[in-house]
């Protein structure tokens, strides 16, 4: 019953803003194998990242760029994200993660000196998010099977960053209260 079927192109409407519940709930796990309609919005998602990372697309339809999008995000309670981003290797890689959980991390910390962005988030929040540098993650992909990840750099960061949503946590709530910039001891600076 989600309207996220193939041949619906996600635009910024379907992007739910910070103050909406789905946000800041943790979301349900979703059955495997995967319903059809859970994976055609998955598809959508990740659809969205592409034409938000396509500058002439992007310009037509008024998308705001995206390295991760979670389902919450567009209003769907279901404990699923994409991702696209440029990898450690410099390849373009794309993820779909099914009820991802991350298994293990570095003690290791870094942040992104830009700080981060939200589509859910209609304004600047200044401030440093820290992050581990390297993850392993568990999850199913979009054909149910069984995958472990391991991400560091910024694909640590973005997938950290899909993982909160799906936890109800927003990045702004990773940042120092007191003083945005104020880091902990065990992050190393990073580009
Ligand atoms: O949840 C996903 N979004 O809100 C999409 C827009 N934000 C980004 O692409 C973004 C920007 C900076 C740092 C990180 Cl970690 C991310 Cl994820
Ligand atoms: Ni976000």
């Amino acid at each position: 019953m989600s309207k996220f079927h193939l041949d619906y192109m996600i635009t910024m409407k379907d992007i739910v803003k910070e103050g909406t519940d789905v946000l800041r709930i943790k979301t349900k796990e979703v059955d495997i194998p995967l319903l059809e309609e859970d994976k055609e919005a998955l598809l959508c998602m990740l659809q969205y990242l592409k034409n938000s990372q396509d500058p002439s697309i992007a310009r037509k339809y008024k998308l705001r760029p995206g390295s991760g999008l979670s389902a919450n995000q567009i209003g769907l309670d279901k404990r699923m994200f994409a991702s696209l981003f440029v990898n450690e290797r410099n390849e373009d890689t794309e993820y779909m993660m099914i009820n991802p959980r991350i298994v293990s991390h570095s003690v290791n910390m870094i942040y992104l000196p830009e700080g981060e962005g939200c589509l859910s988030v209609d304004r600047d929040v200044k401030g440093y998010v820290p992050r581990y540098e390297r993850i392993k993650v568990k999850a199913y992909d979009i054909n149910g099977k069984e995958v472990e990840y391991k991400l560091k750099g910024y694909g640590s960061i973005v997938t950290q960053h899909e993982i909160d949503h799906l936890n109800g946590i927003m990045f702004y709530d990773r940042i120092n209260k007191d003083n945005p910039f104020k880091l902990p001891e065990n992050v190393e600076i990073r580009s």
